[in-house]
């Protein structure tokens, strides 16, 4: 029997609560799939660890994941220590030190749930963004010099090389070709951003031919946010800068009903690095310890992370559970305006895992 090893990373906030519900996903699969295991290892690297040793994770922490088949991870974010030190200190530490450069943010209306947009039908809505996740506007370059004095200066360099913007190009593309409409929008600023974001357009350009059957157009990403609401049924796949995709794919998720949904994966395309995957939340400050927070996002990057590892029957068997929970109105947290408890979605999505085994043994 298969084993996959899988690095458990909660984090903080809200990720210590999601995360846990996630393995109780993967093991209830493994019950009843009874053809692969799962060997989860924990990690407890984050606020906690940083209030301890003075770091969010070891600084050769990246040597333990090396070896694992994927890693769930939950969110980088402690009230008490600033945002940059626990961002910086874990995910941007693993998602550029595991080169995973490629971050894959489906979005759909799920059925049951109650999209704000009053014009869109579920199936408007059937979105993946590619970000681009190691370089651009969070490269990291840049300094502070004079700190504290009249004339204090602060950069952030925006950086992107020609490899980086390549290979998300021809990910986007091969993504986009993979899909049913073939149709990739690029999200871009070239017109105020007269350097790099030119260099991003002229490339796209030249990967596109190597996709001829993929339709393709640019989009600026101001006109994108209006598009997104206006005219969603016209976007399918789209890739856009580190920056940019970060904002467009929240915008998205509460476009499908609520941040608390939305999944999404660290792709290392090349498979030289373990890829890692995670709800596209943070830590969620405001209803962290409550026990409320919405699971679905992580339910959702478990299936992604199956997905990664080969696993396509029993991701769908996930994602349909998943799917059969979010029907009923009953199972929603407060975010979709329901009194579910993070803990009755989690056990709900399990059981259905198990009754869908059942019906699988009892038809075979
Ligand atoms: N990948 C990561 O590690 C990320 C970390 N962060 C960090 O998280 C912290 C908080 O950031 P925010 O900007 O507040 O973003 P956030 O995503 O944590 O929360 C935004 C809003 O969405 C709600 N929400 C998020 N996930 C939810 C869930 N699963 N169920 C129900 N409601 C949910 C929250 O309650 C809040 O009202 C910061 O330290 C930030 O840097 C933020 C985004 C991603
Ligand atoms: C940090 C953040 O907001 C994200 O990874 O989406
Ligand atoms: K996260
Ligand atoms: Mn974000």
């Amino acid at each position: 029997m298969k084993t996959y090893r899988i690095a458990t990373i909660p984090g903080d906030g809200i990720g210590k609560e999601v995360i846990p519900a996630g393995e109780r996903i993967l093991e209830a699969l493994a019950t009843s799939e009874n053809t692969f295991a799962f060997e989860c290892e924990n990690f407890d690297w984050g606020g906690d660890y940083y209030r301890r040793h003075g770091v969010m994770m070891p600084t050769d922490g990246l040597k333990a994941l090396l070896d694992k088949d994927a890693i769930l991870f939950g969110s980088a974010g402690d009230p008490h220590i600033p945002d940059h030190v626990t961002l910086w200190g874990l995910r941007l530490k693993i998602c550029q030190g595991l080169d995973q450069y490629a971050n894959v943010r489906p979005t759909r209306i799920l059925p049951g749930i109650d999209a704000p947009l009053k014009r869109c039908a579920a199936h408007d809505l059937n979105w993946v963004i590619v970000r681009e996740n190691t370089e651009g506007e969070y490269s990291g370059v840049g300094g502070r010099m004079h700190q504290g004095h009249p004339i204090e200066v602060a950069t952030d360099l925006s950086l992107m090389t020609r490899a980086g913007v390549e290979r998300i190009h021809r990910y986007a593309f091969r993504l986009a070709q993979s899909r049913p409409r073939k149709l990739l929008t690029v999200i871009t600023k070239s017109n105020a951003q007269r350097h790099a974001m030119v260099m991003w357009d002229e490339i796209a350009a030249e990967i596109a031919k190597e996709f001829p059957d993929v339709k393709w157009e640019k989009e600026l990403v101001d006109a994108a946010t209006a598009r997104m609401v206006n005219r969603p049924a016209s976007l399918d796949t789209i890739v856009a800068t580190n920056l940019h995709a970060d904002i467009l794919s929240d915008l998205a998720a509460a476009l499908a009903g609520s941040m608390g949904i939305a999944p999404t994966g660290n792709i290392n395309p090349e498979r030289a690095y373990p890829s890692m995957f995670e709800p596209i939340h943070g830590s969620a400050f405001d209803i962290m310890g409550k026990g409320i927070a919405n699971p679905v996002g992580t339910f959702w990057s478990v299936v992604m992370l199956l997905e990664h590892l080969g696993e396509l029957e029993a991701a769908a068997r996930v994602m349909l559970a998943i799917e059969h929970v979010t029907a009923d109105p009953a199972l929603h947290t407060a975010d979709l305006g329901g009194n579910a408890t993070t803990a009755m979605v989690t056990e709900a999505v399990c059981a259905q895992i198990a009754s869908t085994a059942k019906q699988h043994m009892t038809v075979a």
